[in-house]
């Protein structure tokens, strides 16, 4: 078992969303780093040894403070899941949830924000190729939940000032995979076992980035102890990626047959794919107040399935000094191997 070096007074941080996926592997780097660590989430979490957890929702600033108290730097990365499609939810929680927390950073001296936005901010559903983060924000972005996220990220890195002594960074990262993740694999796993994993949308050639949950880890602690007064990364984005663009399909692929499953062989045109998912996405809408069904392929999944998106992320590197920790390989080999449940036949 790994020891954890014991925690100096100057660092002490809160993970808001410190029991979702991401930040409960954030909070175990964190702690191994010897950090002392404060969790605040809406979600109950395990335990963890050195961590004081506050359950509460980030939009009552009252319910933030004593998660905040004495802390330096603080993550942000919660947020409504993309599935739950629930606009009213992802406004009141990424925009407004947002502001609180910034305004509850203020009140309890902190001086460091991180805040996981998402390199979807910049998607409109039409190819990306090694995108960089001086792409204009989505004018029309691919969701309401994407909508959100860009003002979330507006919001933060306006925030950061200098004279008042707060500092902002924002780590996009994309496609995030790895142990413990609620949404990629088990939707993909849902989806084969209901017999719909067998179609390729459009040739099977775009490239995508899927991004191990470690790398977006070792990325949001760079940024953490690279923000200084005088560095060139207050109030700024950055992309992280694992910079292993892959094809989506054989990403997808190398999943499922990991798993036990067959792998998608039966090509689709893309328009008609689209077109198909935004007719069904309307009839859902339509039919809403007399029977809900959500479709599997929502135009939002078959946009991400089937074009070119993956960005650059050697702002990252040059700035941060961000590398990926764990290939795409290995980050697949133990994502398969951490969900023995959802193998074939389990
Ligand atoms: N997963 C991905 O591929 C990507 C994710 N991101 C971003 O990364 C971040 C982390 O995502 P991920 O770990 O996948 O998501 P998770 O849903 O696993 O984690 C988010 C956590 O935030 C909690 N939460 C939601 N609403 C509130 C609230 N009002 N107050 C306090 N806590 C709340 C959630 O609780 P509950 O589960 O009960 O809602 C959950 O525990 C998010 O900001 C997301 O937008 C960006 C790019 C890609
Ligand atoms: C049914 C299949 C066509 C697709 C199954 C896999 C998808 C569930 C995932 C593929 C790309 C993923 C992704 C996200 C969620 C899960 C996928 C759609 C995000 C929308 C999560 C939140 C973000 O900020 C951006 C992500 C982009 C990639």
């Amino acid at each position: 078992m790994a020891t954890r070096i014991r925690p100096q007074s100057n660092k002490r941080c809160a993970v808001i969303g410190g029991s979702g996926f991401l930040g409960r592997h954030l909070v175990e780097k964190l702690l191994d780093r010897g950090y002392s660590v404060s969790v605040f989430d809406i979600r109950q979490s395990s335990e963890l040894p050195g961590v004081s957890f506050h359950q509460g929702d980030l939009c009552d600033q009252q319910a933030l403070l004593p998660a905040l108290k004495d802390v330096s730097l603080v993550f942000h990365c919660a947020s409504p899941a993309p599935a739950s499609d629930d606009r009213a939810l992802f406004e009141r929680v990424n925009i407004q949830g947002t502001q609180t927390v910034l305004r509850a950073c203020m009140e309890a001296g902190v001086q460091k924000l991180v805040l996981t936005s998402s390199a979807s901010v910049v998607f409109e559903g039409t190819d990306i190729k090694n995108g960089r983060e001086d792409l204009p924000y989505a004018k029309k972005p691919i969701d309401y939940y994407t909508q959100t996220k860009i003002v979330q990220e507006k919001l933060v890195l306006e925030a950061c000032d200098k004279q008042k002594g707060f500092l902002t960074v924002a780590i996009r990262p994309h496609g995030i995979f790895g142990p413990g993740d609620p949404q990629l694999v088990p939707i993909l796993v849902d989806t084969a076992r209901r017999g719909k994993m067998k179609v390729i949308i459009g040739d099977g050639s775009n490239l995508v980035d899927f991004t191990f949950v470690e790398n977006v880890v070792h990325g949001h602690i760079l940024a953490a102890e690279r923000l200084r007064p005088d560095s060139p990364i207050c109030g700024k984005p950055y992309h992280i990626t694992n910079d292993e663009p892959v094809r989506f399909w054989d990403f997808m692929s190398e999943v499922l047959v990991g798993l036990g499953y067959a792998a998608p062989r039966y090509h689709l045109p893309y328009a008609l794919v689209y077109g198909l998912a935004l007719l069904l996405w309307l009839l859902s809408l339509i039919l809403r107040p007399l029977i809900s069904f959500k479709p599997t392929f929502t135009p939002m999944r078959v946009a991400l399935a089937g074009t070119h998106h993956y960005y650059s992320c050697e702002r990252a590197k040059e700035d941060l000094g961000y590398k990926p920790v764990v290939s795409l390989k290995e980050g697949i080999e133990r994502t398969v191997k951490s969900y023995p449940h959802l193998r074939h036949g389990a």
